[in-house]
């Protein structure tokens, strides 16, 4: 079939809005045709060049929620007509990861994940009679994906898909970092770098754990007004101090916070959120994603004066058992979406939405495939 796609056939050149084929799903595949999809600053990254992952040409996207339209043999878990996300780490719920019970990383589509495949070794997305790359396994920025029958959350119907889109990535990620990740308890300390989409979820999930002070930390503080609205209660721009900004988090506590959170992608600030952790138990966890070949450092001490460091995917959320729970919680209200979702645009405006995020304008655009 025919698919109206944004294309990244080269990187760092804009998305070029194209029609696409798409073949039929196959054994264990579903066909969703995707309604919204978010933006998310690692759609920009790859698109970039930078990502040494990164395969062109491409379909990217991958905070996206849509309607099932087709299922291929062997698919039992939905149905045409039911409401999905797709979810960027699978779950099985059989391999040797998922009944760890430690972790969410599902090992059953990763291989050929990263390859921009599906789980046969081909694609299902052509142009020109050329094959495209997929993208995480979900290339929501074509208005029909075909995706693993294990990489699909199915929700509830009557969500708000311009709204729960953002649970695909960003929102889940931040959320999940706070309760899985770091398991932040009442009236510890929290401080969040980068005051995106991912860290104002975190801020979210701190005021969600009860957390007391939440230090909002980042060098455009035209964010500073939505970090307050979600919660935070300090605001700092590293830009206003001389000294390095572990120690003035370090000076404004006494002996740094309980947790701290790096959502922008940089190792220099990857070490400031390690160091400005309590001595004897303050963990800091890295969310954002680095460039090619950067590495984090730190001296020993940090490490052996009681601070751990962490990572975390998608918030150690497993897609499939726990996101339909999220979706609830965000049609009652427990958790907000509409605030993230700063500009909505036609997918043939979807070059605004990168350039909106890179001038720092925007948290989410979200795109609509139909008016
Ligand atoms: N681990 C995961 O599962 C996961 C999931 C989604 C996104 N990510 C990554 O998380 C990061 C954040 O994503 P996003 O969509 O929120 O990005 P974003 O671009 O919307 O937000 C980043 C914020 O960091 C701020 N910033 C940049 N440099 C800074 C500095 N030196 N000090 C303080 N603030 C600074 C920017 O002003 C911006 O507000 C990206 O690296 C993304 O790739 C990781
Ligand atoms: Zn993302
Ligand atoms: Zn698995």
């Amino acid at each position: 079939m025919k698919s109206r796609a944004a294309v990244a056939f080269k990187p760092n050149q804009p998305l070029e809005i194209v029609e696409i084929d798409v073949a039929p799903p196959q054994a264990g595949e579903v066909l969703v045709k995707i309604l919204n999809t978010g933006v998310c600053h690692t759609d920009a990254f790859t698109l970039s060049g930078n990502d040494p992952e990164g395969l062109f040409p491409v379909v990217l996207g991958h905070e996206g929620a849509g309607i099932v339209m087709e299922v291929g043999e062997g698919v039992t878990s939905v149905k045409p007509g039911d409401h999905v996300i797709p979810l960027y780490t699978a779950e099985c719920g059989k391999c040797e990861f998922c009944t760890s019970g430690k972790t969410n990383l599902c090992i059953a589509v990763r291989a050929t994940q990263g390859k921009g495949v599906m789980p046969d070794g081909t694609s299902r997305f052509s142009y020109k009679g050329q094959p495209l790359y997929h993208y995480m396994g979900c290339s929501t920025f074509s208005e029909y994906t075909v995706v693993a029958e294990v990489s699909l959350a199915k929700i509830n119907p009557q969500s708000n898909p311009e709204h729960v889109c953002l649970l695909g990535c960003g929102v889940t990620t931040g959320i999940g970092a706070v309760h899985n990740t770091a398991k932040v308890q009442e009236g510890d300390s929290v401080a969040v770098f980068g005051l995106g989409g991912i860290g104002l979820a975190v801020i979210q999930g701190a005021r969600q754990a009860k957390a007391g002070r939440i230090f909002a930390i980042d060098t455009n503080p035209d964010k500073f007004e939505l970090a307050k609205a979600f919660g935070a209660t300090d605001f700092i721009n590293p830009k206003d101090y001389e000294a390095p900004i572990q120690q003035v988090i370090i000076e404004m506590t006494g002996w740094g916070v309980d947790h701290s959170f790096e959502c922008i992608g940089n190792v220099e600030v990857m070490r400031a959120a390690l160091e400005c952790a309590h001595r004897g138990w303050g963990q800091s966890v890295i969310i954002g994603v680095a460039g090619a070949g950067q590495e984090i450092s730190t001296r020993p001490f940090q490490l052996v004066t009681g601070r751990t460091w962490k990572g975390t995917a998608f918030g150690g959320v497993k897609g499939r058992t726990q996101l339909p729970g999220m979706v609830e919680d965000a049609m009652a209200g427990k958790i907000e979406l509409a605030p993230f979702v700063t500009h909505t645009m036609p997918l043939e405006d979807i070059n605004t939405a990168f350039d909106l995020m890179h001038e720092g304008k925007s948290i989410r655009s979200v795109i609509h495939y139909t008016p």
